[in-house]
């Protein structure tokens, strides 16, 4: 039985090194935040099914071969003959500096629709995962955000919203309209201390703004403070832990790592302090390793970034 049902773009994913116009050599992966999210729970064990549209083209072949392979369910993953699967390119400006572009506008991935969501959610689960990028790429996906909420909310699963704002998409305030009321229909909210701000506006730090959420009725304001660690607020109060240390390699994926570190200590009945500490753990995986989700871990793997620096295993 599928356990966390989650919906969005998935594009393919060119990396270089070093500025893009030189040339040079490309890889070829896939990214989307919540196909990250989707490939870190899976490979912790969880059942999970991705919804999405990819072209009917090579790289929408490799997004769909991609999360079977990881073991995502994608029997809600439909083709678009119209349009083509969106581009995401990484420029590694320097070490720990890194550029996207997006070519992603009407892409087959903009054209979800809610009708796409049926089979799935029929199927039933117990956590809705959405992100605040879906919406930000059409009425489409935006209607078919707000549906799954609707239909997660009326079967009283958990709804987890990564604010996830990207400027490049829309800006801050067209964010806050749709992204705002949202949250506040979410049951755990991620977020960075801008994105927190963007959600929920009033408050005059990270701790009030927190305080409104969960007074409109958020369970878990989770906020994310990159190489500091991270925070929950909570209805008994906050929670801190710190970063695990390790040698960055490639920041970008290191969010949604956290949330499938995050949510997967929640399906496990974890308490608030150590579905952080996983968050931290799958973040620190994500930073160490070049990509957003080739080097996170499997079950049997979580424990290996606490054996000693330089260490080698045979
Ligand atoms: N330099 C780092 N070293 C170790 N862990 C990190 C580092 N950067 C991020 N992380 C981990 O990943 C989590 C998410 O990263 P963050 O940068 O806050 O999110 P985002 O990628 O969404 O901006 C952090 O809470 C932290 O646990
Ligand atoms: O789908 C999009 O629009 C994306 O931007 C894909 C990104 O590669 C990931 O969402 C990584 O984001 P972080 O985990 O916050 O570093």
């Amino acid at each position: 039985m599928i356990e966390v049902i989650t919906l969005g773009e998935s594009m393919a994913a060119l990396r270089g090194h070093g500025p893009m116009r030189l040339g040079g050599e490309l890889s070829l992966s896939v990214a989307g935040a919540e196909s990250n999210v989707a490939i870190g729970l899976s490979r912790l064990g969880h059942r999970v099914s991705w919804i999405g549209r990819v072209g009917a083209d090579q790289p929408g072949e490799l997004i769909s071969r991609t999360l079977r392979a990881e073991g995502v369910d994608v029997s809600g993953v439909a083709v678009d003959p119209a349009r083509p699967t969106g581009l995401i390119l990484f420029e590694k400006r320097v070490a720990d500096l890194i550029r996207v572009r997006y070519y992603r506008t009407d892409s087959a991935g903009s054209r979800l629709h809610p009708d796409d969501l049926a089979g799935v959610l029929a199927g039933g689960a117990r956590l809705l995962h959405v992100t605040g990028i879906t919406p930000a790429l059409g009425p489409g996906p935006r209607a078919a955000v707000l549906a799954a909420v609707d239909h997660a909310k009326a079967q009283g699963w958990t709804v987890s919203l990564d604010v996830n704002h990207r400027s490049m998409l829309w800006p801050a305030e067209a964010a806050a309209e749709v992204l705002g009321p949202l949250a506040r229909r979410a049951d755990v909210v991620i977020a960075s201390p801008e994105e927190l701000a963007i959600v929920e506006p009033e408050g005059y730090d990270d701790l009030a703004r927190a305080d409104r959420l969960l007074t409109a009725g958020v369970a878990e304001v989770v906020v994310k403070l990159g190489a500091d660690g991270a925070r929950v607020h909570h209805g008994a109060g906050v929670e801190q832990v710190e970063s695990v240390r390790v040698p960055v390699l490639d920041t970008v994926g290191a969010g949604d790592a956290f949330s499938a570190g995050y949510l997967s200590a929640l399906l496990d009945g974890e308490p608030t302090g150590e579905r952080l500490r996983r968050g931290t753990v799958l973040g620190a995986f994500a930073v160490a390793s070049d990509g957003d989700w080739e080097g996170l871990p499997t079950r049997e793997e979580l424990p290996l970034l606490s054996l000693e620096p330089g260490t080698t295993i045979r």
